[in-house]
């Protein structure tokens, strides 16, 4: 039996699949670390923690491996879309990564639209100036810390950069450079008008292939750090979203997906590259060559349930918190959630908007506190659902994955405040096995990624909208919606007292 490896690196944990030629997930194992917020708005990680927990993740992996290390055959990436790594002229890191949720980059968002103008840049990227991406990431480095950005030579998204420690090679790919604001998103190239505006140089950008491009083989220090053979091949890859899609067979017009990790995310294929959302929702190439993907985007999904976790229950497990969920009424005995946490991005892009519980009363116990939370955060995807309903689109299936589709209370809800049937697949690490099927692809076992996902995706469940709940979950969805507009200006006063 021969074998790929699909290693997804999120923004909680690098995950690591060992995937075989029927698509069977033989091993599985996950390394965790943190985040590292500084200040009000700053989300960064240490590159040099992502390529340690690899090596842990893969070594450990590798020992337990019964077979032939020659079967591994090949290995692909899934990543956190848009963090800014940056390198010296010798390849070394030269600070954090500054990541997707990292929101310290207003001012370099208005300079932006100010050099480039809002409707050329949408012209170009498909894309509008959001604070994660990395562009505005760049010129903050740039402005900010001078002499940093003066030594940098080049810039890579987080798993192009754990890529190149693995191979030696520097390469990015579409699907990721399209979030970073300076793709030509059409012609699928580094934008040189964008470079030029902003005076940075083509060679400041890695040379970019397709997702399940061969980019080069395990490197002997690798190779000496986790066993793996010299001789498996490396695979491309693409961004944690386009690998979630292939992951669960979007691969077709009309396929939805709803993905619950640290962020939240729904998304919906494209064959087209230029329709016109006006910037509303993300629009990226896919990891399929000549497809794309529409997607709206919550900051703190998975998130606002990791942080009530680590303030009030640090020691339990997520199944342990969540026991009660199923028991508490829709509604959390009216106790609402918004997960405002590091602000918002679709439909509210605000770098400002922070969280609230509304409703709060005297009655309400712990168990209310996590339903209102899950209720809370599924509102929030639902408010990019309806960008897709009201722009056209019918969504009566929605794939769902990532961290929160392992709770089973949490897909019916998402059925309900959805109105749609949930399809649960056999493994919900969508991103891992998207990375696996590129690496199958590249190696040749099938030649297309549709092929491959006949025979890896395997659906589990389905979970059918309840209609009493819908119907209370409509009602809930109004109020829901107001609590955006009625705390904006509540945040921006609070703004001067945040830390
Ligand atoms: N058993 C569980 N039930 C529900 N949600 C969970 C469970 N375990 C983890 N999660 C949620 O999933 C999130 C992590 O999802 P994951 O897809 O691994 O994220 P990422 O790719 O961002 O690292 C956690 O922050 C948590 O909110
Ligand atoms: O910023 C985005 C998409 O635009 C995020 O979806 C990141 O790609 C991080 O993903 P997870 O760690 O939540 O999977």
């Amino acid at each position: 039996m021969k074998y790929v490896i699909g290693i997804d690196l999120g923004t909680s944990a690098v995950k690591i699949l060992l995937v075989d030629q029927k698509g069977n997930v033989c091993m599985e194992t996950s390394k965790s670390y943190p985040l590292i917020q500084e200040q009000f708005g700053y989300s960064e990680q240490n590159p040099e923690e992502w390529v340690e927990k690899t090596v842990e993740g893969i070594s450990e992996m590798i020992n337990q491996f019964q077979g032939d290390i020659h079967d591994i055959e090949g290995i692909s990436f899934s990543g956190q879309m848009h963090g800014l790594v940056l390198l010296d002229r010798e390849q070394r890191i030269l600070r954090n990564a500054i990541l997707w949720n990292d929101t310290r980059t207003t001012k370099q968002c208005r300079e932006i639209y100010e050099t480039v103008g809002k409707q050329r840049l949408l012209e170009i990227t498909k894309n509008p100036a959001l604070e994660g991406f990395t562009l505005p990431k760049i010129l903050w480095v740039k402005e900010n810390e001078p002499e940093t950005f003066e030594r940098a030579s080049v810039f890579l998204l987080p798993k192009d950069y754990l890529r190149y420690r693995i191979t030696g090679n520097i390469h990015s790919e579409y699907s990721d450079a399209a979030g970073t604001l300076l793709l030509n998103m059409s012609k699928r190239e580094w934008s040189e008008e964008l470079l030029n505006l902003f005076g940075l140089s083509p060679n400041f950008c890695p040379p970019l292939v397709e997702s399940h491009e061969f980019v080069g083989t395990i490197s002997p220090e690798f190779s000496r750090l986790t066993g793996l053979s010299e001789f498996t091949k490396v695979f491309a890859g693409g961004a944690d979203n386009a690998c979630g899609a292939i992951g669960s067979g979007i691969l077709s017009e009309g396929k939805t997906l709803c993905s619950v990790g640290t962020s939240g995310v729904v998304l919906s294929y494209e064959t087209r590259n230029d329709l016109d959302f006006e910037g509303k929702v993300h629009y990226f190439n896919h990891g399929e060559p000549n497809s794309f993907y529409t997607m709206g985007v919550t900051l703190s999904a998975g998130y606002s349930l990791n942080w009530f976790k680590e303030k009030i229950a640090q020691d339990e497990k997520f199944e342990d918190l969540l026991q009660e969920v199923g028991i508490v009424p829709v509604g959390s005995n009216g106790l609402l959630f918004t997960p405002y946490l590091v602000g918002e991005r679709t439909p509210h892009a605000d770098s400002t908007i922070r969280a609230s519980f509304i409703g709060m009363d005297a009655l309400h116990e712990r168990k209310d506190f996590v339903r209102a939370i899950l209720e809370g955060i599924t509102f929030s995807l639902n408010e990019s659902i309806e960008i897709f309903r009201e722009n056209g689109k019918n969504i009566e299936a929605i794939v769902s994955i990532g961290g929160g589709a392992k709770n089973e209370a949490w897909l019916q809800m998402q059925a309900d405040i959805f109105d749609s049937k949930i399809e649960k697949l056999e493994s919900e690490q969508g991103p891992g096995m998207g990375a696996a099927m590129l690496a199958a692809i590249g190696c040749g076992w099938f030649s297309t990624l549709k092929e491959c996902a006949t025979s890896f995706i395997q659906t589990e469940k389905i979970y059918y909208p309840i209609k009493e709940n819908v119907e209370k979950y409509k009602k809930l969805f109004s109020i829901y919606k107001q609590i955006y507009k009625n705390t904006k200006s509540l945040n921006e006063q609070l703004k001067e007292f945040k830390r």
